[in-house]
């Protein structure tokens, strides 16, 4: 009997926004050995620049995978996920709010371009405000809900997860946290539902210290901003991106919170939110609902107001 030949393509990723968070992302993807990467970008030559310099460091780390940059979305055609990082980044004295319409004319056309000729692709958003840009990514594709998620949640959990670890001078890899609401002022950390290796951080910290970690954790981007002065993180951002992606191509199921669409789910609906979720192949498999406090579920409901507040500006 001859032995079939099947085709296994390569998985495709296409990062759309070759800037800080983009190019990172499109870095780790490609080092892990995840899929082939293409960079698409507006501005001529950048993202062709830096999938070179991302192919020549490559060639130093030993690896195959594709990286191309281009101006033409033709170039993208049949993603397995398109990630957006387009749009610009805030500067200090901003809140990603400010970003709001911007970004939302440049969310709009990438997406419309890109899932034109991904239609099967599953969407991952980053770019600012992130759960409005991801609601209006979903509106725009015309794709079912569950294809179309947003990345903020893994970071922000992943910032009270390294305050808590400079707090008690312990590693970072023991801590498991959980973040949930919008990307912004209201997002709610949950210290209750946080340990360390299982031991609660309620145990080991005072009631102050972990009231000063949580409010850290809520102005953890504004700290990085205030401090570069220029533009916004991007080392943990594409980190927590690439999480997601790997979760989707590998098809892992993991469980992480991050902005989903909701029916219902926690009293709210018709809306994205950071939620904990279960991701795969074939995007938000499972919106899983904690029991959550009257007080945590009104700061989640607060935080839905002001999210629905800005879709509203939307029009
Ligand atoms: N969700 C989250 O947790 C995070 C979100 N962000 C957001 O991600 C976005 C990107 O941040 P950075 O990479 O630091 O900014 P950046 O300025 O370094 O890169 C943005 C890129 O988008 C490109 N771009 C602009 N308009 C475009 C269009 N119409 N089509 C294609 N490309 C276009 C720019 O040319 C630039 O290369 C910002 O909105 C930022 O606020 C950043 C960090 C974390
Ligand atoms: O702070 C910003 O504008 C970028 C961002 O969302 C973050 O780093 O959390």
């Amino acid at each position: 009997m001859p032995t079939q030949i099947q085709d296994y393509r390569s998985p495709k990723v296409t990062v759309i926004g070759a800037g800080n968070v983009g190019g990172m992302l499109a870095q780790r993807i490609a080092k892990e050995n995840l899929a082939d990467v293409v960079l698409y970008d507006v501005v001529e030559g950048k993202p062709q620049g830096i999938a070179l310099d991302l192919l020549q460091a490559h060639a130093i780390s030993n690896h195959d995978r594709k990286i191309s940059g281009t101006n033409d979305y033709s170039d993208t055609k049949d993603s397995d996920v398109i990630v957006v990082t387009a749009g610009l980044p805030r500067k200090e004295g901003m809140s990603r709010n400010d970003l709001l319409k911007i970004n939302a004319g440049i969310v709009q056309d990438v997406v419309k371009n890109a899932i034109a000729l991904s239609p099967h692709a599953i969407l991952l958003i980053v770019t600012n405000p992130l759960d409005v840009m991801t609601y209006l990514a979903w509106q725009v594709s015309g794709l079912p809900p569950h294809r179309v998620v947003g990345m903020a949640g893994v970071l922000d959990a992943a910032r009270f997860q390294t305050f808590i670890a400079m707090e008690l001078k312990t590693s970072s890899a023991d801590i498991y946290t959980t973040v949930l609401g919008g990307h912004g002022d209201l997002m709610l950390p949950l210290p209750r539902l946080s340990t360390v290796n299982g031991v609660p951080i309620t145990q080991l910290l005072s009631e102050d210290a972990i009231a000063r970690l949580v409010e850290r954790t809520r102005n953890g981007g504004a700290e990085i901003v205030k401090l570069l002065k220029n533009g916004s993180a991007y080392f943990a951002p594409s980190a927590a991106t690439y999480k997601m992606v790997e979760s989707i191509i590998s098809d892992r199921h993991r469980i992480f919170p991050a902005a989903a669409y909701l029916s219902g789910e926690y009293g709210l609906k018709n809306i994205f939110i950071g939620v904990p979720i279960q991701l795969g192949r074939q995007g938000v498999e499972k919106v899983i609902e904690l029991q959550l406090t009257d007080q945590e579920i009104a700061t989640l409901h607060a935080s839905a107001a002001s999210i629905q507040e800005n879709i509203n500006l939307l029009g």
